[in-house]
């Protein structure tokens, strides 16, 4: 794979001379944060070597090289996910180019149903941490040494000292957030009632199915993360109505005004 991801990385640096330490996953519906990126220049999935392609739609599948604010970025408008079938080294295989090409930073968002009762439809969330609940590891099998180590460790799999400065953004900026624990499954069903008892008893404040296997990659790689998730829905048992990934997309695209604040702000603060 290490071949693979270094013939990845060298076609993205022929292809722009944009050199981001920014990277942002943009999740179902949020992809409109691509609008605010300056001087765009976009490369479709399908045109990048050894990149897998995205099937879900609110999923696009570019890569979107710019500038916010002046500082260079470059935003995944589509991610991959395990239900469509990839392997979790394919799922997770954006990573490893993004830190072969010099990324030191992810932002990742996601739409997530809310577990936590106090939550509502457009909330956002701070991940402050993760459960993987995929039954499986994007690490498992050997280790390839110039990535990363055997055994990785996860005690701040999303960043304090990011935390912080995405609090005191959305604080100046009057944006109102939750902080909460992300747990992430396979899908592609939607939880049962029962499931979603279970994960909140084990301390899950939203549920999705993502984000996981990037984290804990970005994580075995040393890139420092931050997560936002943007609550589309509550959780089964807890909504009123079932679940369509049409309404995860469309709350997910209202409350994406206060989302791409947010995010813009704080690339403006890392960058
Ligand atoms: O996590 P993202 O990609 O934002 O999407 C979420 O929305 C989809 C379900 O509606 C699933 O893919 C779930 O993971
Ligand atoms: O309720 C949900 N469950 C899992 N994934 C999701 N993505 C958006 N909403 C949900």
């Amino acid at each position: 794979m290490y071949s693979k991801v270094v013939e990845t990385t060298n076609f993205l640096k022929e292809t722009t001379e944009y050199r981001p330490k920014v990277a942002i996953v943009l999740g179902s519906g949020l992809g409109n944060l691509v609008d605010f990126i300056d001087e765009k220049m976009e490369i479709d999935y399908s045109d990048i070597p050894n990149f897998p392609v995205s099937t879900v739609a609110g999923h696009d599948g570019k890569l979107v090289f710019g500038k916010i604010g002046g500082i260079e970025v470059v935003a995944m408008k589509g991610r991959f996910h395990f239900y469509e079938g990839y392997e979790m080294k394919e799922v997770t295989y954006p990573m490893y180019v993004m830190k072969q090409f010099g990324i030191e930073k992810l932002i990742v968002s996601n739409a997530a149903g809310g577990s936590n009762k106090t939550y509502d439809p457009g909330t956002l969330m701070l991940i402050t941490d993760h459960i993987n609940a995929f039954g499986t590891n994007p690490l498992i099998g050997k280790n390839d040494d110039r990535f990363g180590p055997r055994f990785p460790d996860m005690t701040e799999a999303y960043k304090i000292y990011l935390r912080d400065l995405a609090k005191e953004v959305a604080d100046n900026l009057g944006i109102a957030y939750k902080e909460g624990v992300y747990l992430g499954t396979t899908g592609p069903t939607y939880e049962t009632g029962a499931e979603v008892r279970a994960f909140t008893g084990m301390g899950a404040d939203a549920i999705g199915m993502s984000t996981v296997p990037e984290v804990t990659i970005a994580n075995y790689l040393g890139i420092d993360v931050l997560g936002i998730s943007c609550i589309t829905n509550m959780a089964t048992g807890i909504a009123e109505k079932a679940h369509s990934h049409e309404d995860v997309v469309d709350v997910a695209k209202k409350a994406g005004e206060n989302f791409c604040n947010w995010v813009i702000n704080i690339v403006k603060k890392i960058g």
